[in-house]
């Protein structure tokens, strides 16, 4: 293929360790997280890898694992691009719930209809909710998004709606330009370009979790079109589990 890019989700964060929510919500990376993300670099420098530029979220769990991969490879001097638009998805008023909290407040039956679905939101982020203000406030947004077009909550639908713009308009003529490109992200912001790359449906790119810390690579042609699908790095071992 023309082309090569690769992409990774952050490793585990505090919260995942809790089982939260997390969404929107700042939360760090924990410590298997930290180790997950040395061993990325660690895979990226044992096979040569080397970029010009790199793009994640305004999310430090991202950040953090990018960081931790470029101060692998002794890349920590290339262009970082931050933007709300790679974020995690946003649960709304499920961020900072765990499990229990959530079936006891709105029920069993509705939390597998949220889990199956592609487009029905959680509900919003109101103005009590314990992290409205830290993250509407967040001065790492500072008008980007517009504040009426700030997310208080997303569907995985909403969240690809979001994230592809980004792809098609910042990442794919940096592609062609010849860039070497890494994307730290989050599970549902990887979704929709690997969605859009391996042309999924909403069902199939539901079924796909894709694993923390690994990194990813797509071959690319001349029109963008993957030559195969994702190929992980690292020992098998590893993306076996
Ligand atoms: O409730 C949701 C949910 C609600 C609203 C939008 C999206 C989702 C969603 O994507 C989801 C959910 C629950 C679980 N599993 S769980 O019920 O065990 C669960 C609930 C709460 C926190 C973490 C848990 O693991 C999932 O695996 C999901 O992917």
């Amino acid at each position: 293929g023309k082309y090569k890019i690769v992409m990774i989700r952050h490793g585990e964060s505090e919260w995942n360790q809790k089982n939260l929510f997390c969404g929107w919500y700042d939360a760090d990376l924990s410590d298997k997280g930290r180790e997950e993300a040395v061993s990325a670099g660690k895979a990226l420098k044992a096979e040569g890898y080397k970029f010009d530029v790199a793009h994640t979220s305004v999310l430090k769990r991202a950040q953090i694992t990018l960081n931790s991969i470029l101060q692998e490879l002794g890349q920590t001097d290339i262009p970082i691009n931050k933007t709300w638009r790679l974020n995690e998805r946003h649960y709304g008023g499920l961020t900072g719930l765990n499990k229990a909290e959530t079936a006891a407040k709105y029920g069993e039956a509705q939390v597998q209809i949220w889990r199956r679905s592609f487009d029905i939101p959680p509900p919003a982020m109101e103005k009590d909710h314990p992290y409205y203000d830290t993250i509407v406030n967040d001065p790492r947004y500072a008008g980007d998004p517009k504040p009426e077009e700030f997310p208080m909550f997303e569907s995985l639908k909403l969240t690809i709606e979001r994230t592809l713009p980004y792809w098609n308009n910042v990442i794919v003529p940096q592609i062609k330009e010849g860039k070497n490109i890494i994307i730290a992200a989050h599970g549902n912001s990887l979704r929709g370009i690997v969605k859009h790359l391996d042309d999924l449906s909403d069902a199939a790119i539901m079924q796909l979790n894709l694993p923390t810390g690994i990194p990813f690579v797509y071959e690319l042609d001349e029109n963008m079109k993957p030559v195969d699908s994702m190929v992980f790095l690292g020992d098998e071992e590893t993306v076996k589990k």
